[in-house]
């Protein structure tokens, strides 16, 4: 993101967005249809990044439109240095900001959201975090703090407790710095002053998020102190969630554009896609806003919903930004325009993710999975294949080896997936086809890169680390069908490759006619 957080303009005399200002944005902008005065906080957010302002925070002010849920405005808080910036554009914009949906056909509908009315930035007041999260009138603490957040190993699921940040907090008395710390310290006031516990609503894309939630968080608790472990053991609800909008990371155009229609200066607005799905498990002892006014959908199993959305929709997003990015493109609409990409992940969708699948209720698979290419084919969205390419070490291995380990049980076929697997390590040699260098942005960066760059030798190298794959480099199907795409890869670059993956004519045959392992023999 760029511009400036001064509340000056770099190229206009526009106002700045705030308060006092929003009733002067320009006429078919959406605007609060409700009083802010009159709004309290409910829900503490962790993680105010794109998504959050494109989807949670749309839902809440949406039903403040409709004169509901006042009594559950949204409190952000950052934990990280990086939030530092949104702080201080909020605190000069009273948080508002603008929201621009981007519809298929060039449309574009702006609204500012008034949804969030505070924003504390932990690193400088952690108290204040602590208090809000311990408040009474808080009854949720929800959460996008990304896949990395929930800080639990990458094979067995369990919580890490050595890393470095977890190891400062659990010291006694120790001034938090993680979330864990944050969570754990407001629950533990809220304990011993006989108030009971809110609710920790998951927002990340993360099989059975709630689930993870309470897994990290209540073992953290019960490392800092057995007792109140079990307390939050017994007292917190953790439901889950499956969460979906395209929302991709503001550009300088999208801030530009923004004036221009706002006619005033918002310093960080957020563009989306018009598609809006929350899939939540009503389990919220404390309460929670009407969202399903909003177009939120309660149900008693989100996991169907989940493993549709990140096995066909997240996993895609895996699918294409590899074998993109080596094939020349830089934005996703543009990868998806080309037919072998297309196709592409349609076959993975079809071959591989949905045998893995559970049946979805009221959902058209078929449909689903057209609507995701008209979806990431948008061209107004803009999305990133960088966006897609970052932090594949947690990404990876919770959307796609989880498909692998399913079609390896069941006999299925893994080609595609192995394809996609080996497409990411070709591209974290760091290196591109044409010999210039790719910034690989991933926790994991400097080992990944010095393992991918062995494997020239030894073409297995990147699937040992167990860390990631467990062991799935010993099984010998999947070990061949990633070598030969690895091979091909290397020799004939990321199109080709992608040619003879889909040679075949897809459909052409029923599944007993394909024997699970042809795909695999095609490279
Ligand atoms: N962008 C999307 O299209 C989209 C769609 C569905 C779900 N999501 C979920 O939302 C998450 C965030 O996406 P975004 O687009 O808002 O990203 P973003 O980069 O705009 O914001 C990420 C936020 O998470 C915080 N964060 C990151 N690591 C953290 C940590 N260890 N502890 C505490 N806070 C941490 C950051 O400080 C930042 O506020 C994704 O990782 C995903 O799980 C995103
Ligand atoms: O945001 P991440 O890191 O979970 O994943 C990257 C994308 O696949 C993701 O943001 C999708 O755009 C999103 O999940 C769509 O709802």
């Amino acid at each position: 993101m760029i511009g400036r957080a001064d509340g000056a303009s770099d190229e206009t005399s526009a106002r700045r967005l705030s308060a006092s200002t929003v009733d002067e944005a320009n006429d078919g902008v959406g605007r609060p249809e409700f009083d802010r005065s009159d709004l309290s906080v409910g829900i503490v957010h962790v993680g105010v990044g794109g998504f959050h302002r494109a989807h949670m925070a749309m839902c809440v002010d949406s039903l403040m439109s409709q004169g509901l849920a006042l009594d559950w405005a949204i409190c952000g808080v950052g934990l990280l240095e990086s939030d530092r910036r949104i702080k201080t554009i909020f605190d000069a914009q009273d948080c508002l900001y603008t929201l621009t949906v981007k519809h298929p056909d060039g449309r574009e509908e702006s609204t500012v959201i008034g949804s969030i009315v505070d924003y504390l930035f932990a690193p400088d007041e952690p108290e204040a975090v602590i208090e809000r999260m311990a408040h009474p009138g808080t009854r949720i603490v929800s959460l996008t703090i990304t896949e990395g957040g929930y800080n639990f190993d990458r094979v067995t699921g369990e919580f890490d407790a050595t890393a470095p940040a977890v190891v400062s907090d659990l010291v006694p008395g120790a001034v938090p710095t993680t979330v864990f710390g944050y969570v754990t310290e407001a629950l533990r006031r809220r304990r011993d002053r006989g108030i009971p516990a809110f609710t920790v609503l998951s927002c990340d894309n993360i099989q059975g998020n709630g689930h993870m939630a309470a897994r990290v968080f209540t073992a953290f608790a019960e490392l800092k102190d057995p007792a109140l472990g079990a307390w939050v053991r017994e007292n917190v609800s953790f439901p889950n969630s499956m969460v979906d909008r395209i929302t991709p990371v503001t550009s300088a155009e999208d801030v530009a554009s923004t004036e221009r229609r706002l006619g005033l200066k918002d310093e960080w607005p957020v563009v989306c896609e018009p598609f809006f799905q929350w899939v939540i498990e009503d389990d919220f002892p404390l309460g929670r806003p009407p969202v399903e006014r909003a177009g939120a959908q309660l149900v008693g199993d989100v996991e169907p919903y989940e493993l549709m959305k990140l096995r066909l929709l997240n996993a895609s997003h895996q699918g294409l930004c590899y074998f993109g990015y080596l094939s020349g493109y830089r934005l996703v609409h543009d990868a998806l325009a080309d037919p072998l990409i297309e196709t592409f992940l349609l076959a993975y969708m079809d071959r591989e993710a949905t045998p893995t699948l559970r049946p979805v209720p009221g959902v058209d698979l078929d449909k689903y999975k057209h609507t995701l290419i008209e979806r990431f084919s948008n061209p107004f969205v803009r999305d990133t294949i960088a966006r897609l390419c970052a932090e594949s070490s947690d990404r990876i291995p919770k959307w796609l080896v989880p498909v692998i380990r399913e079609q390896l049980d069941a006999g299925g076929e893994v080609a595609l997936s192995a394809a996609i697997v080996a497409s990411w390590a070709r591209y974290a040699e760091a290196i591109d086809e044409q010999g210039e260098p790719i910034t690989v942005v991933d926790p994991l960066r400097d080992e990944l890169v010095a393992i991918a760059q062995t494997q020239h030798d030894d073409p297995l190298a990147f699937i040992r680390n167990r860390a990631l794959f467990g062991d799935l480099a010993e099984n010998a199907r999947f070990a061949d069908a990633y070598s030969r795409a690895l091979h091909s890869l290397h020799t004939v670059g990321a199109h080709e490759t992608l040619r003879t993956l889909i040679g075949a004519p897809i459909g052409a045959s029923t599944p007993d006619e394909v024997h699970p392992n042809e795909s695999e023999k095609k490279l």
